[in-house]
């Protein structure tokens, strides 16, 4: 499969260079990076090793493609979206945090799949990046049910020894994610502490309210998600990722622009879409956004 990568970060080199070792792989990212990959190659090391060879680009527009992967940071998105739009790709698939494919299946007129991905990636610098976690890809349609493409994307992604689930219920699952990070995130990142902090605090009281909010919100939007299980989902992460420092904190310590506004922020817009109050993400929100406005970002 001729697969572009759109935005070789942490998380786009990872999963571009482990597709990169049985498929026609080109990175777009950032400058010192692709010229890197481009004149030596590209070192993955931890959790999983390799040496691949993918093309490198930082040019943006005219690939030509069966499959597009998006993974710059969901505030980014339109931009991507628009440079994919003058590229003869076949198909485009998300691996982003928060609620990014509307964003991309109203400015493309290819069909666009939705995904998830807990694999943990850190680019360490030019040509390397880290593995920190093997986890696993979700991927399906954007509306749910079965469909030949996410069938034959989830095959090429198990070619390349990516553990991968083509799932029929994207839509609850993207939901729960969405509460997930909408709790654990945004907590985390304000009150600068690990996941597993919130186990035995009454913070993790402000990250269930913000799930069950979102979860409302997933019920209002069609999307079967009772409070339950938002709940138990927060319970289970930070049990799972107690050691983890959230990405939302990790780009609150290196002082850059949260994904607040596709996260915290999507969950507002849409309860207001329903004239519907979320107070707690109101909150979580305000707060990042001030956080954003007042730290002088990088
Ligand atoms: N890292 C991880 O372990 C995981 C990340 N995710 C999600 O994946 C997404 C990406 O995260 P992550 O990889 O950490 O983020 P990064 O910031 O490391 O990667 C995004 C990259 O895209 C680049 N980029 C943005 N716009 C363009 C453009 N127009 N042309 C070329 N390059 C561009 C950015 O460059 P620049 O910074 O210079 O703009 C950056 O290098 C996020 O939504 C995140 O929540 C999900 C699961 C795990
Ligand atoms: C699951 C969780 C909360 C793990 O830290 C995450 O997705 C993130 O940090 O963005």
């Amino acid at each position: 499969m001729r697969i572009l990568v759109f935005g070789a970060g942490s998380l786009g080199t990872l999963v571009g260079g482990l597709l990169a070792s049985v498929h026609d792989v080109t990175l777009v990212g950032r400058g010192r990076h692709t010229s890197r990959v481009s004149k030596t190659g590209l070192d993955i090391v931890g959790a999983a090793s390799a040496h691949v060879s993918p093309a490198a680009t930082t040019t943006e527009t005219g690939h030509d493609a069966d499959l597009a992967l998006v993974t710059v940071k969901s505030f980014d998105t339109a931009a991507a979206a628009e440079a994919l739009a003058a590229c003869d790709v076949d198909a485009v698939l998300s691996l982003q945090n928060g609620l990014t494919e509307e964003v991309l299946d109203a400015r493309l007129d290819v069909p666009v799949l939705a995904g998830t991905a807990t694999y943990g990636a850190r680019l360490v610098g030019p040509g390397r990046v880290e593995c920190t976690g093997i986890g696993r890809v979700v991927l399906g349609t954007l509306d749910g049910g079965a469909s030949p493409l996410a069938e034959r994307v989830g095959k090429a992604f198990r070619d390349a020894d990516i553990r991968t689930l083509v799932a029929a219920d994207m839509p609850r699952r993207r939901w729960e994610k969405l509460a997930v990070n909408a709790g654990i995130n945004a907590v985390t990142a304000l009150a600068r502490v690990e996941n597993g902090a919130l186990a035995a605090d009454e913070a993790s009281d402000v990250a269930h309210r913000a799930a069950r909010e979102t979860a409302r919100i997933a019920r209002l939007e069609g999307v079967r998600l009772p409070n339950r299980v938002a709940r138990e989902a927060i319970d289970r992460v930070v049990k799972q990722t107690a050691a983890n420092r959230s990405s939302m904190l990790q780009d609150v310590d290196a002082k850059k622009r949260t994904e607040v506004d596709a996260i915290n922020g999507a969950v507002v817009d849409i309860a207001a879409e329903h004239d519907f109050e979320v107070p707690t993400n109101r909150t979580l929100a305000a707060l990042l956004r001030a956080w954003e406005r007042g730290e002088g970002l990088r």
